[in-house]
């Protein structure tokens, strides 16, 4: 990729095949993510590994967020928790790491704040700050602490379940960059598509240039699925979305198609989640050809169509702070929406992150409960 002096390189980091990991005992979320019907909903949670597990905060105290994110070791021990305290109840894991290691990538110093989450010391304030972006990016130098985590990962994962990999959408992470951590308003991001519509389609390429070899990498390095959040889909208006952010995602979409053909690899099943869209962008979303759109819980399960292969969530993730008897009946209740869906196939998940306050035991009575509520 060559745009501007805008020069990516990658492809170093070894292609691990199947063979070479233990056999796989649990595929249930790769068949529905392929649009099979399964006997039961496969699970995962969003932020699974994450501070609502004492086990998570214990390895917190003596580590900052990003040196576990860079320590193939202890990301591989971080996303082994949530699978080893619920041992059978979860049906897929996601690498520990964060969407804005794309960034750093970049050359962008992004700091994790307690209480306050990340923070760019220098975003970008106009087309000038362009020049503070790397002009080369190798991705196997500067990202492959992920690539290594994913291959120890599959590795300690024994076959359990399958391994997810991830990353942020081109506009989600365009607007961190520019807004310098989260945003009430996205007016400085916002700024940017009005003002320098050329320039942010510069940005948008940079990051989409990096995005692809990117999750390449973690197919290589054993991904079998691979999530793309788009967290800030909804703060665009619908004629923004389609003129910048949905072509970037497209080029996603297609670009790492196109990178795992040329390589001779098969292209794992790709997950959308583009948070709180309307009924409006969602067919457009689905028409760019993800296998698995999922869902906030604001959206009904029937609104995405059967050309997508699997709807994912879409629990609201408040339901874990009520009681017992109240998660299993509204665990009921939305299962029972699921089977009016469309697509052939669900994977339950909580329509966002879990978020910190959440009791772990009230993580495992959902769990079960959506084992045996959605069964067909
Ligand atoms: C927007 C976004 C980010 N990161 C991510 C998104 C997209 C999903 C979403 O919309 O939430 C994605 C992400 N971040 C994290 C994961 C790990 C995998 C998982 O278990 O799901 C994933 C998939 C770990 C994390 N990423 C972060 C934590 C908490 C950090 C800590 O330990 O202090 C974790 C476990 C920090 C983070 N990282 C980010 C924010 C806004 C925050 C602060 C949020 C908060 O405070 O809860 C950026």
């Amino acid at each position: 990729m060559d745009t501007n002096n805008f020069k990516v390189t990658s492809s170093r980091y070894k292609i691990h095949t199947a063979e070479e990991f233990p056999e796989l005992r649990n595929d249930l979320i790769l068949q529905a993510a392929r649009g099979k019907k399964t006997a039961r909903a496969p699970t995962w949670i969003m932020r699974q590994a994450g501070r609502y597990l004492p086990e998570f905060r214990k390895l917190r105290e003596s580590h900052s967020f990003f040196e576990i994110c860079q320590t193939p070791q202890l990301a591989c021990e971080i996303t082994m928790q949530p699978i080893l305290r619920y041992e059978g109840l979860l049906d897929a894991s996601i690498i520990f790491s964060d969407i804005l290691v794309i960034p750093q990538a970049l050359g962008m110093e992004v700091q994790m704040l307690p209480a306050q989450g990340p923070h760019f010391p220098a975003p970008l304030e106009s087309p000038e700050d362009i020049g503070r972006l790397h002009k080369h990016v190798d991705v196997d130098e500067e990202l492959s602490y992920v690539f290594r985590a994913i291959t120890l990962t599959r590795h300690a994962l024994s076959g359990r379940v399958p391994l997810i990999g991830f990353a942020g959408a081109p506009w989600t992470l365009f607007a961190y960059m520019v807004e310098g951590g989260g945003s009430k308003t996205f007016a400085r991001a916002k700024r940017w598509l009005f003002d320098w519509p050329e320039a942010s389609d510069g940005v948008l390429e940079r990051i989409t240039a990096v995005l692809i070899p990117y999750l390449v990498g973690q197919v290589r390095a054993g991904a079998q699925l691979l999530q793309v959040f788009d967290s800030w889909a909804s703060e665009l208006s619908h004629h923004h979305y389609v003129r910048f952010a949905l072509p970037a995602l497209r080029r996603v979409k297609e670009g790492v198609h196109a990178q795992c053909n040329a390589e001779g690899i098969t292209t794992p099943p790709l997950i959308v989640f583009a948070k709180n869209v309307t009924h409006t962008v969602l067919p457009l979303l689905e028409e760019i050809g993800f296998d698995v759109v999922g869902l906030d819980w604001t959206t009904a399960p029937s609104e995405v169509s059967n050309r997508t292969s699997a709807v994912q969530g879409n629990f609201d993730p408040s339901i874990l702070y009520a009681s017992d008897e109240a998660i299993r009946s509204e665990v009921k209740t939305v299962a029972n929406m699921f089977k009016h869906r469309n697509t052939p196939g669900w994977i339950s998940n909580l329509g966002h992150g879990i978020t910190p306050g959440v009791k772990p035991e009230s993580v495992r009575v959902f769990l079960e409960a959506v084992q045996e509520c959605s069964r067909e």
